[in-house]
């Protein structure tokens, strides 16, 4: 099926608020329409004048004139509070739906993807349907109502008079299509420059490190000046063609009232028209422009802001590699047994395969290892297990299931995973552990903190388990990070257990310590260890020697270093 237009599917979330943005647009509407009323009762003012009428009606039409003077100021007001109650309730669900849909996509989709451009989508493109909600819809539907009411008067007063009025009309209805077919491209464009200014410059402050060590900070200014520019030059142009709509508008504006009113005085000097009723022409074609003018303006915004709504949309459509099973199996206890049979992996289509035919399997409570050079593709079997991406070929069981038949939510609680790369979040230390299990009280967190060994360095910092870690945990060593990383593993208490190069970042005398700690933990757990430092993987039940995306040894330490393959020419070259 075709997606839908980024147009279709705006108006397509808006169901949800719809009553309070009808109110929105009813305000708006009788706004407009207490104007024209106040002016007819004007009009009936000097025609009593005129007419010699007595002067107690004054008092009844000027109290009218008052009342809805007052009535118009309070419309004034509902329109736009309402309308922007119900675009940012719009906007939290559009967040909210992008959140929960961009999820499943991680890791596989959105790693791809650079993060500043994604933070832009999430950010900025989101922050401008404000203005479709906000400041669209009502004006869009009392540019429709109020020039239809305009007409039908203008009709009732003289039919050649709103025939002119119609004329005009139709030429300002064509200036918001023209403001778009102008920028369409141009919106995508800037859309573009943006989210890649931003992935730029949030690359730039993650990467500072790196830049000002390796001198290339000049550079680095030089690049983001060069996009700066480019996003310039393009805005330039787009504000030059907006500018169109605005002089056109201008000029069918001032040239319809002056041709408005040179036909009704034509009228008015051959008798057809009432002298008095002028002023109702003038008043109600004036209402009608008027009318259009916010939905003209707001028009040349539509580019950028359908630009944005294309790029949300355009993410959220993406269809996650990894789904969740339809009908997924429930075992009532899922036995911890890892079973890897023939499996094939590429991260896409176009690139080669990293993972050939890989076999093997983990008997509940033992431990297997994984080594081999860099880039043989040890993470990549640990990414397929939690299903971070699904096999090219070959499956993946966990106590006899296959892993896609299992909800995911369950299939991620029955692995507790260390990886190499550690990601902390920026608040507490504490905070950082509970990551493992929400629920853990804070005796829990200190007691997975001693197992993890990191309890005395924490307690002895002057905020303890309340020190915020930084973004990323940059006020961390790597060691620590490390051992928080290992503390929320301990938490979550899984019956399986990853470790990818969990003790990388260690001195030698912490390994030790914390080997032990791995040791007590593992000890009943089904363990897969990924290790470089292969003093930490002596004693597994099992060794798998990787090698360019194939298993090219398998057996203990001892039956490997007496086959004197790849493995023992590797512990020879650690001995060194
Ligand atoms: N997200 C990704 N997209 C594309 N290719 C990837 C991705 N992640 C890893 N690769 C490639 O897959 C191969 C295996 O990578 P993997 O990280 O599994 O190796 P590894 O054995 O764990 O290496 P190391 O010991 O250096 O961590 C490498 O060639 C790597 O470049």
């Amino acid at each position: 099926m075709m997606p839908k237009s980024p147009y279709v599917r705006l108006f397509s979330v808006l169901k949800p608020q719809l009553p309070i943005l009808s109110l929105g647009v009813i305000a708006e509407i009788f706004k407009y329409i207490s104007t024209l009323w106040i002016g007819l009762l004007g009009v009936d003012l000097l025609r009593m004048a005129r007419a010699g009428d007595p002067a107690s009606l004054l008092i009844p039409i000027g109290l009218s004139i008052l009342v809805l003077a007052v009535l118009r100021g309070v419309s004034g007001y509902l329109s736009p509070y309402l309308c922007h109650v119900g675009a940012y309730r719009l906007l939290a669900d559009l967040r909210d739906q992008f959140y929960r849909t961009i999820e499943p996509l991680a890791p596989a989709v959105l790693m791809q993807r650079r993060t500043g451009d994604i933070v832009s989508i999430a950010g900025n493109n989101v922050e401008t349907l404000e203005l479709f909600f906000a400041h669209t819809i009502a004006p869009l539907v009392t540019a429709i109502v109020i020039p239809v009411i305009v007409f039908i008067s203008l009709f009732l007063i003289h039919p050649m008079v709103a025939g002119v009025y119609a004329l005009l009309t139709f030429c300002i209805a064509f200036l918001p299509k023209l403001a778009l077919s102008l920028n369409d491209e141009r919106g995508n464009r800037l859309r573009e420059l943006i989210g890649g200014i931003n992935a730029f410059l949030i690359d730039s402050v993650q990467g500072i490190r790196e830049i000002l060590a390796f001198s290339r900070s000049e550079s680095r200014f030089k690049q983001v000046m060069s996009l700066n520019d480019q996003y310039q030059e393009e805005y330039g142009i787009y504000v030059r063609k907006n500018s169109i709509i605005t002089a056109s508008f201008i000029l069918i504006l001032s040239g319809g009232v002056i041709v408005m009113l040179t036909i009704s005085s034509i009228f008015v000097a051959t008798g057809e028209l009432d002298p008095l009723n002028l002023p109702i022409v003038i008043l109600f074609t004036s209402a009608g422009f008027a009318s259009m003018a916010n939905i003209v303006e707001i028009s040349k915004q539509f580019s950028l802001t359908f630009a944005g709504a294309r790029r949300l949309y355009e993410l959220m459509d993406v269809h996650p590699t990894v789904r969740e099973s339809e009908k997924p199996v429930h075992p009532e206890s899922l036995e911890p047994s890892l079973m890897v049979e023939n499996v094939s992996f590429r991260y896409s289509s176009s690139e080669p395969l990293v993972l050939r035919d890989i076999s093997f399997t983990v008997p509940v409570g033992k431990t297997v290892a994984i080594v081999g050079m860099t880039g043989a593709g040890k993470t990549t079997i640990s990414h397929l297990i939690m299903r971070f991406w699904d096999p090219v070929s070959g499956r993946i069981m966990i106590g006899g299931h296959e892993i896609s038949s299992l909800q995911l939510s369950l299939l991620r609680d029955t692995i507790a995973i260390v990886t190499q790369d550690i990601f902390l979040l920026n608040t507490s230390i504490m905070e950082n552990i509970r990551l493992g299990r929400a629920d853990a009280t804070d005796e829990e967190v200190i007691e997975a903190a001693q197992v993890a060994r990191i309890h005395s360095f924490v307690s002895a910092l002057p905020k303890g388990y309340q020190t915020l870690v930084g973004e990323r945990g940059v006020r961390l060593s790597g060691g620590e990070r490390q051992r928080i990383a290992i503390a929320r593993a301990v938490l979550k208490n899984a019956p399986i257990l990853i470790l990818d190069e969990a003790t990388s970042a260690l001195d030698t005398c912490t390994e030790l310590e914390i080997r032990e700690a791995l040791k007590e933990l593992s000890s009943g757990r089904t363990v897969l260890i990924i290790a470089h430092r292969l003093s930490t993987i002596k004693h597994a039940d099992q060794i798998l020697v990787l090698r360019e995306g194939t298993i090219v040894e398998r057996g203990n330490h001892d039956d490997l270093v007496r086959l004197n393959g790849v493995y023992s020419s590797l512990i020879k070259a650690q001995e060194i």
